[in-house]
């Protein structure tokens, strides 16, 4: 019997757990990631979505259990050094410059990664073709989340890291977020979402989060309390 040696995954979330505030908010998630693999994170409000994302990141340390990439602990210096490198990141948080230009909101992160003419083909195929000259502050919620995704596809990094990409965007805007996530897994890119929408992605790996904060009154309760009057 020959025994293939299966290549490491990319990412490997082992056994992790994570606190925030002294609270346990994720627990025993194992995940293993190839490239062009995915990952999308489903959960209710406050069920440590971001928190995972944030964790894969770099920004929160596992409290146990490791997070992988090529097989080694990310939270080691010299490895995150290398690591922070591969990830693109997209919160909620646009860090959109209102008084620059839609083009150059783009070029700035095109010129730290030291590379050119990604930025308006991006903001071309995000649809905002028309608009690369005008201030940042015109821009829709929207236009905005384009704008951001627009940064992702020129910055090009091979791992993709995106916080409720989908909020704000008209369904041609999730229609074209879904191609641009599978043209990038296509070409070996890993793409992990956190979302409590829809979305699609081919094959990716599901982990529903459970819970954390349910709902433990009706409305009918909440009039008959009694100190409302
Ligand atoms: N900066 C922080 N310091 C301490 N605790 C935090 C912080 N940010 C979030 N938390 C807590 O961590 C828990 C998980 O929050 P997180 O933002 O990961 O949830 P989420 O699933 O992304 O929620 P949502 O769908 O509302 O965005 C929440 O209970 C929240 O109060």
């Amino acid at each position: 019997m020959s025994l293939r040696k299966t290549p490491l995954p990319r990412l490997l979330l082992n056994n992790v757990a994570c606190m925030r505030n002294a609270q346990q908010i994720l627990r025993n998630l194992n995940v293993s990631i190839h490239d062009g693999g995915a990952l999308v994170l489903m959960g209710t409000n406050g069920s440590g979505k971001s928190t995972c994302l944030r964790m894969l990141a770099g920004f929160n340390r596992p409290s146990a259990g490791k997070v992988l990439w090529n097989g080694h602990d990310i939270t080691d210096s010299g490895v995150f050094h290398q690591y922070k490198l591969q990830l693109n990141w997209l919160s909620l948080k646009d860090a959109i410059k209102e008084n620059l230009t839609v083009r150059h909101n783009v070029e700035w992160f095109e010129l730290l990664e030291s590379k050119e003419g990604r930025s308006v083909p991006a903001l071309e195929l995000m649809g905002l073709g028309k608009l690369i000259n005008d201030k940042a502050r015109m821009l829709s919620m929207g236009q905005r989340k384009r704008l951001q995704l627009a940064r992702v596809l020129a910055m090009d990094r091979p791992i993709w890291l995106l916080d409720e990409p989908s909020v704000a965007l008209d369904d041609e805007g999730v229609k074209l977020l879904e191609y641009i996530i599978a043209e990038h897994r296509k070409r070996g890119g890993i793409v992990i979402v956190a979302t409590h929408l829809p979305i699609e992605m081919e094959d990716a790996m599901i982990v529903r989060l459970p819970p954390r904060f349910p709902r433990r009154m009706t409305f009918i309760d909440m009039l008959g309390r009694p100190d409302i009057s």
